[in-house]
């Protein structure tokens, strides 16, 4: 793949960590950097920035930024940098910090107006406020809408919401969800946080110890078995899928995505609008028949794709495949599967269970089952 952002680079510093990565990103959408303390994240976003000075080559939407022969410096970059702590002129009122941002680029170059920035932040109200009577949150919403008035090509966010409480993350994640679909310019957002990555991010990739181990597609990414991202209780999938049909009497909606569709509480979106979900490993079991007498809503057609350890003995992670081709369940009698709500290709999913019954299933590659998906939250 050639994504709209190149960068390969390779620095060391005294103390011996080395970083070394080759990452083709995509132009639109947020970009996680996900990994340990220490992996490298923030030292890849200062490569990028201009920063660090390591060896390398960057090119942003074409342009070459660095090569062997070219380095263009910090100032001449046009990207936004978002950190930990918004660093706002304690003297001057929201509006005034915002001009900053906005004076630095000439008239005719601006792609984000004022406006514009102050809607989608929300800002409007705390315009004459300075920034010591805002909270934590509000600070960051203004430094974010600050970075979109320099109207950059690329936006850089390490760590934005790591420190805030969490009812300020809570209140500040929609915002950010609402920038990711609005702006037409690629965000990197390190994080080390596995509900940030689920909320916010289209493509994951995953650093340990100054190496790629993971860079591809959320979904796909987060169903992999051989990343430590999935180490924890909680693993699980995050996908995008769309309201398809709504059965009001029972206060339920039902949502398409490759390979299948279930039925998830309403949340109140309308038909055609997409949503975000996560499906938990712990909440998919596996079974060879379709057990039509389950309470279970959503049992959907799939093909075990592997399967690992955990750390407990009785515990095994399988990846299924829903709607992999080839797979010869027959469908579903009633309710579940018409096909105009299932929208193109597979989607993988985790399911956690006991290693005895992995092995009474027999369940290895290749093998067809039935999915049991207990319950699927829509992520806000
Ligand atoms: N200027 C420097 N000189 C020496 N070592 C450095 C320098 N900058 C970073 N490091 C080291 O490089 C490693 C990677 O640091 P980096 O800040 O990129 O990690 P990170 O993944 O962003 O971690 P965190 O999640 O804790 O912010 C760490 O071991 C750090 O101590």
């Amino acid at each position: 793949m050639t994504g709209s952002i190149e960068a390969r680079f390779r620095t060391s510093f005294q103390g011996g960590f080395s970083l070394d990565v080759d990452l083709d990103l995509p132009a639109t959408g947020v970009t996680a950097l996900f990994g340990h303390s220490g992996s490298g994240k923030t030292t890849t976003l200062r490569c990028i920035a201009g920063l660090n000075r390591a060896e390398g080559t960057l090119r942003v939407d074409g342009e070459t930024w660095q090569d062997a022969r070219y380095f263009l410096p910090v100032h001449r970059r046009s990207l936004a940098y978002v950190f930990q702590e918004a660093s706002l002129f304690p003297h001057l009122s929201v509006r005034q910090n915002l001009d900053y941002g906005a004076r630095r680029i000439p008239a005719g170059e601006r792609r984000i107006e004022f406006g514009q920035a102050v809607d989608w932040l929300g800002l409007s109200a705390l315009l004459d406020r300075r920034p010591t009577n805002l909270s934590g949150g509000e600070r960051q919403r203004v430094a974010v809408a600050r970075a979109l008035l320099t109207s950059p090509r690329l936006l850089l966010m390490d760590e934005p919401l790591s420190a805030l409480d969490h009812q300020s993350k809570k209140e500040i994640l929609p915002y950010l969800e609402y920038l990711r679909d609005a702006l037409s310019i690629p965000i990197l957002y390190v994080t080390h946080s596995p509900d940030e990555v689920a909320r916010l991010a289209d493509h994951l990739v995953v650093l340990e110890a100054g190496r790629v181990l993971a860079d591809g597609p959320l979904t796909e990414t987060l169903a992999r078995l051989d990343l430590p991202i999935r180490q924890d209780e909680d693993a699980g999938v995050a996908l995008e899928a769309r309201v398809v049909e709504r059965d009001a009497r029972w206060h339920l909606m039902r949502v398409a995505f490759p390979g299948g569709s279930l039925w998830i509480r309403d949340h109140g979106e309308e038909i055609g609008r997409n949503v975000r979900m996560r499906v938990l490993a712990r909440d998919v079991s596996l079974a060879l028949e379709r057990h039509e007498e389950s309470s279970i809503l959503n049992i959907l057609p799939a093909t075990v794709t592997g399967s690992v350890p955990t750390d407990h003995p009785a515990v095994v992670l399988t990846q299924i495949r829903l709607g992999a081709p080839g797979s010869n369940l027959a469908p579903p009698a009633n309710q579940n599967e018409n096909p105009a709500w299932i929208l193109n290709g597979t989607t993988p999913l985790i399911s956690r269970l006991t290693a005895r019954s992995s092995e009474a299933l027999a369940l290895a590659p290749g093998k067809q089952v039935w999915a049991h998906i207990k319950t699927a939250a829509v992520l806000d």
